[in-house]
């Protein structure tokens, strides 16, 4: 292989998306392959990531290389192109989970220790620490985010409507934010003067220091935010919002991100149970204590745990904690058949997906006898909440959005390096003792924000470095010039760390011709209300937003206006002048692995695989040249359109084309296309013959893909697959498998 062939890097990450890549990358090889561009693939699946932080503890064949840390050092690199697909952000139940899979096929990897004692268990625990939540994107989302529906893709949504509930003025579904004490409530912000190594202490108050980070590096113009969430303020407020979901009768549900904010949002979760359960919390604190029950992790903690005790002392703990539902309002449920509340797990609601998908079903959420209900959608920090009562309360008045005539909001985010939240993971602190929680200039002394805390506040440091806040101002603005649509930066005055971006966004548009640009700067409320407005009547608006809402908004619109973010285009321009390219916003979708398992279909969707391939293809043949990249792409970007012209998505019932039969349309269209063309006669002779004998085999293919469906199939395991298990489940037709290698590469 030449050192300089392009090459693309593929990444194999978990659940739905990848079994599709089991179907899907033999034909991105045999495409590229006969293009010279060499695709390669790289494991970042939490099994990998588990097995990469414990080599001392396997044997030379089990070991597996660092590969997540192999990529964010290429995204240091201009040449570097990426396709990265949803991987998951794992909770402690779902880590727990891959740990004893991965033990139970012959890892001699370590357990979890939850709360570790001694030296060996706080290596282990800090190792696992690195796999849980977010691990994976802060390191290489190392570019800010444009996220959009491609025109072909609206166009599709608009013929084609996904259905949507309806919404009545009478609707009692609501948001439920703490008015104090929060995050938003207390943030302190400052932009440094010049670069500062701050140390983060707490001074309690008998006076002595505790210094829980010892060193920050920030640069000149670096943003800075110290906030703290009041454990008081917090129980009072679930207090509250449950009394008042009982009294007035509306269901209670619990909207976190406990793994984007898995330090900060798995306490914020775990409080609610405490508060929910509390009679019975009170009864058996000194039995849970013993068994280390952490319902931060969710009820099936505590469910776990009390497995071990005899059945009587069992059996009274549960029937204490359903006598808690006698006095509290009614749960929203994840799985009503099955009895899976909104307490479970703190994955199983995660807002971005959530709190969309309560809109799109005119507000409302199942109930524990699987009817669908009205909710109060309880958010404790009131930063990024309010935007849900906003689009709530327009709903409420304007009737549901209509896909076929609602115009777009796609989002230009700022999330390069670590940005905000997401590098808050190693800087979120739980306080021990009341005191005042200082960010201190380490080699001065001087101390640049103090807070207040007391005992069980979680206090965090929040950063944004300069250089991303220039490029994403600088994204926004190529955006509204290539697109021609309005852009509006979703900042709020009002909040210190907004305030401060504001001040650099204000001062970097000067550094571009905004001439003939429509760039308005408004607080997130007003943001939603403007986009809003617009959005009935078919405008579209560019939003261009911190990360936070960058993640919120890209489920949210898209999830309005397509039915699924996974439809959408998704590109990291990486700052050092590489690529990543990123399927949609949706997830990893647990629930469509298990209707695989069951009855072998497959409903994820590859469309944003589709689109970002494309994108991966056209940048890799401008940066070098590439006349044969910049065809496949051309091809492939014709081939989504017939496929979505044609109608040939995946369908959510077994039995029907799902997403293998819609690789083999992509397949087909693509070959096609490149058969057609005629700015390259090879290769378009080096396709034309696969694409005859894919579409004279048309119904041979389709029935092959389809005839297998209804019956369980095994896959080797759920968060480590059998790679040839997997491979024959998702490539169960022999005729497309015979085409695809008939392909001279
Ligand atoms: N970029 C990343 O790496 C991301 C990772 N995640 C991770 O994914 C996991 C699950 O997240 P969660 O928020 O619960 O979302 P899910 O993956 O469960 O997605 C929510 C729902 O959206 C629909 N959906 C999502 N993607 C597709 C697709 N490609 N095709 C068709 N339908 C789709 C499905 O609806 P239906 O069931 O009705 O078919 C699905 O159940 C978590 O571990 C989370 O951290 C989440 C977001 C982004
Ligand atoms: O980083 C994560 O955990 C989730 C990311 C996500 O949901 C998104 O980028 O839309
Ligand atoms: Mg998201």
């Amino acid at each position: 292989m030449s050192a300089d062939k392009p090459k693309i890097i593929y990444t194999l990450t978990d659940e739905a998306p990848l079994l599709a890549t089991h179907a899907f990358l033999p034909i991105v090889r045999t495409f590229a392959g006969a293009a010279g561009i060499e695709v390669e693939s790289s494991d970042i699946s939490v099994s990998a990531r588990i097995l990469a932080a414990f080599p001392d503890r396997l044997t030379e064949e089990q070991r597996v290389p660092d590969t997540l840390a192999e990529l964010g050092r290429l995204t240091q690199l201009p040449e570097t192109n990426i396709i990265k697909l949803p991987n998951i952000s794992a909770s402690v139940p779902q880590l727990l989970a891959a740990i004893k899979e991965l033990q139970g096929k012959g890892y001699a990897i370590p357990d979890f220790p939850d709360d570790p004692k001694t030296d060996e268990e706080r290596d282990i625990r800090e190792r696992y620490g690195k796999i849980l939540g977010s691990a994976v994107n802060p390191v290489l989302r190392e570019g800010n985010s444009d996220r959009r529906a491609p025109r072909a893709v609206k166009e599709y949504a608009r013929k084609h409507p996904h259905s949507m509930g309806e919404w009545s003025m009478a609707s009692r579904s609501h948001v439920a934010h703490m008015q104090h004490g929060d995050f938003y409530h207390g943030e302190k912000s400052m932009t440094l003067d010049k670069a500062r190594k701050i140390r983060m202490e707490l001074v309690t108050e008998n006076g002595e220091t505790i210094v829980l980070k010892p060193e920050v590096s920030l640069g000149e113009g670096d943003i800075v935010d110290s906030m703290f969430m009041s454990k008081k303020a917090l129980l009072e407020f679930y207090e509250a919002q449950m009394e008042d979901a009982r009294k007035t009768g509306v269901m209670f549900s619990l909207h976190v991100k406990a793994t984007m904010m898995k330090v900060s949002h798995p306490i914020v979760f775990g409080h609610a149970v405490k508060v929910f359960y509390k009679d019975a919390f009170a009864k058996h604190q000194a039995l849970f204590d013993e068994l280390g029950v952490n319902v931060n992790n969710g009820l099936v903690d505590l469910y776990d745990k009390i497995e071990t005790l005899p059945s009587t002392q069992r059996e009274e703990i549960i029937k204490d904690l359903h006598e808690c539902h006698e006095h509290r309002p009614e749960l929203a449920m994840v799985d009503s058949a099955n009895g899976i509340s909104n307490f479970h797990s703190p994955s199983d609601v995660i807002v971005d997906a959530s709190m969309p998908a309560m809109i799109r079903m005119g507000g409302k959420m199942y109930g524990a006898d699987g009817r669908p209900k009205d909710a109060k959608a309880v958010m404790p920090e009131s930063t990024f909440a309010r935007i849900y009562q906003e689009i709530i309360n327009f709903c409420k008045t304007n009737g549901a959005f209509d896909p076929t005539t609602m115009g777009t909001v796609p989002n230009v985010g700022l999330m390069a390096q670590k940005a905000e939240e997401y590098g808050s993971h190693d800087k979120t602190f739980e306080i021990p003792e009341e005191g005042e929680a200082n960010f201190v200039d380490a080699d001065t002394g001087e101390v640049l924000l103090t807070q207040h805390v007391e005992a069980g506040d979680i206090w965090r440091m929040c950063t944004v470095k300069d250089a991303p806040i220039r490029d994403w101002v600088k994204l926004a603005v190529t955006r509204a010039r290539n697109s021609g649509m309005p852009v509006l930066f979703w900042l709020d005055p009002y909040r210190p760390h907004e305030n401060e971006l504001i001040k650099k966004v204000e001062l970097y548009l000067q550094d571009h011709d905004t001439e003939g640009l429509d760039i308005q700067i408004m607080s997130q409320v007003r943001s939603m209300r403007y986009t809003l407005e617009r959005v009935i009547r078919g405008l579209d608006t560019i939003a261009a937003t911190g990360n936070i809402l960058r993640d919120y908004l890209t489920d949210l619109f898209p999830i309005l206006e397509l039915g699924t973010s996974a439809k959408m285009l998704s590109v990291v321009p990486l700052m050092a002048g590489g690529g990543m390219y990123e399927t949609g916003a949706g997830g990893s979708a647990p629930k469509h692995v298990k209707q695989l398992v069951e009855e072998n279909h497959l409903r994820w969707d590859s469309l944003g695989e589709f689109l970002a391939l494309a994108v991966s293809l056209e940048d890799l043949g401008i940066k070098n040249d590439n006349e044969h990249a910049k065809i496949l792409a051309d091809a492939l970007d014709a081939a989504t359109g017939k496929l979505l012209d044609e109608n040939k998505n995946p369908s959510r019932k077994t039995g029907e084309l799902d997403n293998r039969g819609s690789q083999y349309y992509l397949a087909l269209y693509w070959a096609q296309e490149l058969a057609a063309q005629t700015e390259d006669k090879e290769l378009a002779e080096r396709f034309a013959p696969l694409a005859q004998t894919l579409a004279e085999n048309e119904d041979t293919i389709v029935r092959e893909l389809i005839e297998v469906q209804g019956s369980p199939v095994d896959i080797g395991g759920y968060y480590q697959l059998d790679r040839e298990k997997a491979d024959s489940v998702m490539r169960p037709s022999k005729t497309l498998n015979d085409a695809l290698a008939s392909v001279q590469v």
